[in-house]
């Protein structure tokens, strides 16, 4: 927040050691921090990523976030994503449910479309408050491309790693197809009273698309590692980007690549009297792209497919569909019961699909 200095995450805290990746280092196929990399993609499915040179266009968007979250609620409810499943647009705090019995949220959303954001100002999909589309052009569209060359360098690693023809990836990610990427600002408000911080604030989930590029000035994000019953936090560092896999490369890769589940809880300690904005940016599979182990083209995957016949890598759904039927299902005004709920998890609850 401009003119605010956060106090930093307490020492107290502990926090899951994630590795740190430098982009320079990966950019320039450095071997030994690409293996690093296929590490932290392989077994949590999170990372830091260092020296990605977003920090200017990181901070405009933080900015743009406070602007356009401080209008009027009414003023805001006009670009409403609405419940049809549509994820662009502004999303009030209170409108999904974090879990099965349908406790609210209290997580809100200014979130953009890469497609809006990058034939601005022509429309692709819907206008925005007018604090944001006046930043599209200096703050959100230089963060997508930042946002885009990251996770397409990422990518290409993975292409690679998973033994897959060259471009494989590149044309599941085509961007001259429209998809689901978009940019996001979360907040979420200081919650009063003792029992807060182990409250969600937004639910547990895996991330619906390939790749996700975040930004935390405060702590908040809690990661359930593999074998762990406990959540930890992830520990914002400065200038350090927090970057993790999502469903869509799960199912892709039969698995290999992690989708790690992770929530928002309050921050920790001293931090917890502050409203909590986060950055991010997320890299979806082009619209018509179906969600499927890519058996047919590594043996890598056909491998890994093979080894857990338990779990069925078909899930039937393209991008958009899956995209759209998570997204839905989370808005409490589309409740019925928990089976809601259930309808609106990934990965992470259908064992049936990863
Ligand atoms: O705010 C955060 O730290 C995480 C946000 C998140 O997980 C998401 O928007 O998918
Ligand atoms: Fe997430």
């Amino acid at each position: 927040m401009p003119g605010t200095t956060l106090p930093p995450f307490p020492d107290d805290v502990p926090a899951h050691p994630l590795l740190i990746i430098d982009f320079e280092l990966i950019k320039a196929g450095d071997p030994a921090e690409i293996g690093r990399l296929w590490e932290a993609a392989t077994t949590i499915g999170f990372w830091y990523l260092k020296n990605h040179g977003a920090d200017k266009e990181v901070n405009s968007m933080f900015d743009m976030g406070a602007e356009t979250i401080g209008l009027p609620l009414e003023e805001k409810l006009k670009f409403e994503q609405g419940d049809s499943g549509q994820s662009c647009g502004y999303k009030k705090a209170g409108s999904n449910a974090v879990d099965a019995s349908g406790t609210l949220d209290a997580a809100e959303f200014i979130t953009i479309s890469k497609d809006d954001a990058l034939a601005f100002p022509r429309v692709v999909n819907m206008t925005y408050p007018p604090p944001t589309a006046a930043a599209i052009p200096t703050a959100v569209a230089p963060f997508v491309r930042k946002g885009l060359d990251v996770n397409y360098t990422v990518l290409r690693i993975f292409n690679e790693r998973l033994g897959l023809p060259e471009g494989t990836l590149d044309k599941l990610h085509d961007p001259e197809e429209h998809s689901g990427s978009e940019a996001r600002v979360v907040r979420t408000p200081p919650i009063p009273g003792k029992d807060a911080a182990d409250k969600a604030t937004l639910g547990s989930h895996t991330d619906f698309g390939s790749l996700s590029f975040l930004h935390n000035r405060l702590g908040g994000l809690q990661v359930l590692p593999p074998g762990h019953t406990e959540w930890s936090y992830v520990r914002p560092i400065p200038g350090h980007a927090v970057c993790n896999i999502g469903d869509a490369l799960s199912v892709f890769s039969a698995g290999i690549l992690r989708s790690n589940i992770h929530r928002v809880v309050p921050p920790p300690g001293i931090q917890a009297d502050y409203e909590r904005f986060s950055v991010v940016f997320f890299t979806r599979p082009g619209n018509s792209k179906v969600l499927r182990a890519l058996v047919e083209d590594s043996p890598i995957i056909a491998e890994a497919a093979k080894n857990q016949p338990e779990k069925n890598f078909e899930t039937g759904a393209t991008a958009a569909e899956w995209f759209a039927r998570r997204v839905k299902y989370q808005r409490i005004n589309n409740r019925k019961g928990p089976e809601t709920w259930a309808a609106s998890r990934g990965t992470e609850h259908q064992p049936a699909v990863a």
